[in-house]
């Protein structure tokens, strides 16, 4: 499967603005790489305008979601959302989605880790169900958002239900650039899957965005990676075969001794 994960900017507050970039940057990016999944970054219909997301979230993924379909559809090709603010019962919840080819949504997923950093509990709702795993083109794979990165039970998870690739989408700050590089090739490495990955650049509300998107290999190599601050795309074809060959040269999996990690209560 070829992927291609889109690094942008996003306008502040501005949906309509951020969809039209959107529908430029999928366009572009089908023509130049035909790619068979596209990702985009975490809540890039808002940015993280917490204080006015009441204002320019979507309602249960309307009207972002219809219009992902359509792209989907037009270009015949598989997207993950990214995440976009949305309003439904219980709040306003960072939720990403997966459409097919065939403009079929395949997954949601609404971000579980509230971030402390950024008060993000004043103003947004938790996700209430777990995260799993969701198919495209019959490969297996699981999506985290952002700070879901800093939490390795969440992932191994989706690894134990056979994840082969795993997607994130975030808005991570430069200031943790080395946490967010390290931490996907620990995660890369641990589960011995595939990670691709789409940020954000640009700046808002003061602070600086590290961009540095990246599909890393089951060996933790980092097979491509953005700047910093520039607006690009990573487009590769995944070897998935090198899971099946990572995972028999170090058989983790069947190492586990699972009966002797304590549960948490
Ligand atoms: O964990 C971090 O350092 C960044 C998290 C974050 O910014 C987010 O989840 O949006």
């Amino acid at each position: 499967m070829k992927f291609s994960i889109i690094q942008m900017d996003i306008v502040p507050g501005d949906p309509e603005a951020n969809r039209i970039k959107v529908k430029e940057l999928i366009q572009k990016e089908v023509e130049e790489n035909n790619p068979d999944t596209i990702i985009l970054p975490e809540m890039w219909t808002t940015a993280y305008t917490l204080p006015e997301l009441d204002e320019y979230a979507d309602v249960d993924g309307e009207p972002t979601i219809p219009f992902i379909k359509w792209l989907a559809r037009q270009h015949q090709v598989n997207i993950v959302a990214g995440s976009i603010a949305n309003k439904k019962e219980g709040g306003i919840y960072n939720s990403a989605y997966v459409i097919d080819r065939n403009g079929e949504e395949v997954y949601n997923y609404d971000k579980v880790h509230l971030v402390p950093m950024l008060k993000e509990e004043k103003f947004l709702a938790g996700g209430q169900k777990p995260a799993e795993v969701f198919e495209l083109d019959g490969l297996k794979m699981g999506l985290i958002i952002c700070y879901d990165l800093r939490f390795p039970e969440l992932i191994r998870s989706l690894a134990l239900e056979g994840a082969q690739v795993l997607i994130i989408v975030a808005e991570w700050p430069l200031a943790r650039r080395d946490h967010w590089r390290t931490l996907q090739m620990a995660r890369a490495i641990e589960n011995q899957m595939y990670i691709c990955s789409s940020n954000r650049i640009g700046s808002y509300d003061d602070v600086d965005f590290a961009g540095t998107s990246m599909i890393i290999n089951p060996w933790g190599e980092v097979l491509a990676e953005g700047s910093v601050e520039k607006e690009e795309s990573l487009s590769l074809e995944l070897d998935l075969e090198r899971v099946k060959s990572v995972r028999k040269e170090v058989p983790i999996f069947t190492s586990r001794v699972p009966h002797l990690y304590k549960k948490e209560k």
